[in-house]
């Protein structure tokens, strides 16, 4: 039975997901330099020339990892909307996520460690934080038009905060314990941060 079109596409789109996600294992564990496509075949159990079918070099690899990690956030903001929080436990769902992604997504593992490897990786990577403080920044913005900020809270001031004691938190966490106490750290953020934020 050949065939058909969509299913041989199928294949190639489970395909590439399954590279990904083992490229995204090795990147976490060993870091972009100790890893090599001999490493992502083996891991995935195919031969380098289907790895090289789906991804040119490791740079497209590191590439792809980030922009999957980048391109997850817009569905999950999706996701926590449809809770029907406020803008500001809307932020608050948008760092749980994150935690919990932090703690056991290989994509968002891998694309921290290639973004704090960013400077020895020979291709160039999106900018980190940027999205994440443009949406922490928006959702504020609704949470001070809603009269849920405190009155002398600036949006934008606590959106950077915010992102650099999460993202600060979580780097001393899984530099000194590997994360083992990344979630009690957000929490000591959320607990002293958001009751100052609060109209
Ligand atoms: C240098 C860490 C990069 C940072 O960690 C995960 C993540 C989530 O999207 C980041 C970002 O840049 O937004």
């Amino acid at each position: 039975m050949p065939q058909g079109p969509d299913l041989r596409q199928d294949r190639a789109v489970r395909t590439r997901a399954e590279i990904l996600r083992c490229a995204a294992r090795l990147f976490a564990e060993r870091g972009y330099q100790q890893t090599g496509i001999k490493d992502v075949a083996e891991q995935v159990g195919m031969t380098k020339g289907a790895v090289y079918f789906h991804f040119p070099n490791k740079q497209a690899l590191a590439v792809a990892v980030v922009e999957a990690l980048y391109a997850t956030w817009p569905r999950t903001l999706e996701a926590v909307r449809a809770k029907g929080l406020s803008p500001l436990d809307t932020v608050i769902e948008m760092f749980n996520e994150a935690t919990s992604a932090f703690l056991n997504d290989p994509i968002m593992q891998a694309g921290t460690r290639l973004q704090n490897e960013r400077d020895v990786i020979d291709v160039e990577l999106p900018l980190p934080y940027v999205d994440w403080t443009t949406l922490i920044s928006s959702l504020l913005r609704e949470a001070a038009a809603q009269g849920q900020l405190a009155e002398d809270v600036d949006p934008e001031v606590a959106a950077r905060v915010a992102v650099a004691a999460f993202f600060g938190a979580q780097h001393i966490s899984n530099n000194l314990y590997d994360r083992a106490d990344f979630a009690e750290r957000w929490r000591e953020v959320r607990d002293l941060l958001f009751p100052a934020l609060r109209a």
